[in-house]
């Protein structure tokens, strides 16, 4: 399948409305989420690997804000537990039809792969079932924070002993020289990638009231608030993380 790359915000718009995850975006994501996340593919192929530690037997592996099943994709590429199905969820009706089309291209081309349900949900609503891995790719930033707590409670309570939780974020930090050497770091990434100067603006005019970075510290904070015993950043490049939070 091929995929456009992204020139959403190339041209000058009058207004920036605020970034939603839309036709358009759909359209573009894989070009837009490698050159805007540093280290994007290796998080997603290192969840498969993080995933495959942690999948029990006859278990269900959570993909929570799935978007084009990036990560479910990895998770069936690694995973070989006896009888996991994974459930990728994303409240956005666009991503959810894309990435049943591409989940369906990878059934074509592999055989005996994890069974997969893609569910459009809100996760915030959503009951969860016993499970032995939980994904957060960049989805927790875009949920409310006065939720973001309760959510995480609600998976920590599906996760099974031994299960694991994988929480990836952009991040923001208190120190203002780091904040802001990591921030200037980043706007490198997205010019290398061929970003202009108008794109990286209006992206980031679009994107800041919807996506509300947090601190390492309140990450590990909030995941303790909880009820995990233990997090562990496994991945930093830049002001991009992820971390292993364990029940
Ligand atoms: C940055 S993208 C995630 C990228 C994806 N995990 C990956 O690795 O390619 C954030 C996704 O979260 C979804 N999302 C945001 N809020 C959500 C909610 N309340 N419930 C379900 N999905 C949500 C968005 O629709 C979007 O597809
Ligand atoms: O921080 C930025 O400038 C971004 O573009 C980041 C980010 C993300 O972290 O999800 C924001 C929206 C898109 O989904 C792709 C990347």
């Amino acid at each position: 399948m091929s995929h456009p790359s992204d020139r959403l915000f190339a041209q000058p718009l009058e207004q920036v409305p605020d970034f939603v995850f839309n036709e358009d975006v759909v359209r573009v994501f894989p070009d837009m989420i490698k050159r805007s996340v540093p280290g994007y593919p290796t998080i997603v192929e290192n969840i498969g690997v993080l995933g495959a530690r942690f999948a029990q037997p006859h278990s269900v592996l959570y993909d929570l804000g799935a978007s084009l099943g990036a990560v479910t994709q990895s998770l069936r590429r690694h995973v070989r537990a006896d009888g996991c199905r994974v459930m990728a969820v994303d409240n956005s009706a666009a991503m959810v039809e894309r990435c049943r089309q591409y989940l369906n291209a990878q059934d074509s081309m592999f055989q005996e792969l994890l069974p997969v349900q893609v569910l459009e949900a809100d996760i915030l609503a959503l009951s969860l079932e016993p499970a032995s891995f939980v994904a957060m790719n960049f989805t927790l930033q875009f949920i409310a924070p006065d939720e973001r707590l309760d959510l995480l409670a609600r998976i920590r309570q599906a996760l099974l002993p031994g299960g694991a939780l994988v929480l990836s974020e952009k991040l923001r930090f208190d120190d203002a020289q780091t904040h802001d050497l990591l921030n200037e770091l980043h706007l490198d990434f997205k010019r290398a990638n061929g970003y202009s100067e108008l794109e990286i603006a209006q992206k980031r005019s679009a994107i800041e009231h919807v996506m509300k970075p947090d601190t390492l510290e309140t990450h590990e904070q909030r995941l303790r608030a909880a009820g995990f015993s233990k997090v562990v950043p496994w991945f930093q490049c830049l002001n991009f993380a992820s971390l292993i939070a364990l029940p």
